[in-house]
């Protein structure tokens, strides 16, 4: 994927000259040192191959960008901020794609979890699973109050199981016994017990996610980079390393559960009943 910049939106000045690439966009503010990314891989922001590469891209852009200290994650998809990782790519492919996949998965994990960046989820649609893994990796999270907006890793509903980095950046998120019961029964959590349990920060109306999440962006960027950067990889780095130890074997795992006659079966079942939700 290539980096294209769009034209500056007019008045605005270089500050606001926008950049990305087809399905993330990234809207840049150099002033205040914040860049919004975009999902936007209608209709839901499925975590696609071409989508995992186009959003390292961006981010390691950003990183490599000192002008930039701090990115919000938001959707451009109305209702969904992601539906998670895209089911098309792990069924009915052959192992070789299921490792390329797989290794996209980490990868985008692994430069999320540990980024220098203050990353902030502005969350503004149904967050299930990969979707609710994206905004885990994240410092802070803001959902939007609507009943709609489903938030949790849902795995087992599909009958296969979150590998142990996603249980991991849960049980860091709202502890062991937290995490353990919603990874068994697969919960997806409305707004208020997504706050209760400590899945998300803040619940506020829908069209103030973004100017929340930039209000609260200033608080953590008011903190001395060097000393924040230090203080997360300390939280941090224990988890990220599990993965790192073994990646290999991690996607070899990957690609046997994922091969599994049974599992394929679940998954087409499951994309079925997808579509005939809409019939
Ligand atoms: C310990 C030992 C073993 C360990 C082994 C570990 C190995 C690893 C195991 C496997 C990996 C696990 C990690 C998996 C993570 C995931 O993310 S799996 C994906 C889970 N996602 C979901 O369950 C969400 C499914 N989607 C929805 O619930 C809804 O679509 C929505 C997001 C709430 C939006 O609803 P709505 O606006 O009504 O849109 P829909 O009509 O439902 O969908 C529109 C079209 O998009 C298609 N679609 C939806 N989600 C996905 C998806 N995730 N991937 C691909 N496509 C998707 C949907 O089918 C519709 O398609 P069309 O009908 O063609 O329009």
């Amino acid at each position: 994927a290539t980096i294209r910049r769009t034209e500056p939106t007019a008045g605005s000045g270089d500050s606001a000259r926008r950049f990305g690439t087809q399905r993330v966009l990234v809207e840049p503010d150099a002033a205040s040192g914040v860049a919004v990314m975009k999902f936007k891989n209608p209709p839901v922001n499925s975590l696609s191959l071409e989508l995992l590469t186009e959003f390292i891209i961006s981010l390691e852009k950003l990183e490599n960008d000192k002008t930039f200290r701090g990115v919000i994650l938001t959707s451009d998809c109305p209702r969904v901020f992601s539906a998670g990782l895209d089911l098309t790519e792990m069924c009915g492919k052959n192992p070789a794609h299921y490792a390329e996949y797989w290794k996209a998965v980490q990868e985008l994990w692994l430069r999320l979890y540990l980024s220098n960046l203050v990353l902030i989820a502005a969350i503004n649609g149904a967050c299930p699973a990969g979707g609710c893994l994206i905004s885990l990796t994240c410092d802070y999270r803001i959902l939007a109050d609507n009943p709609k907006y489903l938030i949790g890793l849902n795995e087992t509903l599909l009958g296969i199981v979150a590998p142990f980095w996603f249980k991991d950046t849960l049980v860091n998120t709202i502890g062991h016994r937290a995490s353990e019961q919603a990874l068994q029964l697969g919960l997806l959590f409305l707004p208020a017990e997504a706050l209760q349990v400590g899945l998300v920060d803040q619940v506020v109306p829908e069209d103030q996610v973004l100017s929340t999440a930039l209000s609260v962006m200033a608080r953590w960027m008011a903190i001395p980079d060097h000393a924040r950067q230090l203080t997360k990889n300390m939280m941090r780095k224990t988890t990220v390393d599990r993965l790192v130890k073994q990646r290999d074997a991690d996607i070899q795992n990957f690609v046997s559960f994922i091969s599994r006659d049974s599992i394929q079966k679940s998954l087409q079942m499951y994309l079925e009943k997808l579509k005939q939700k809409k019939g």
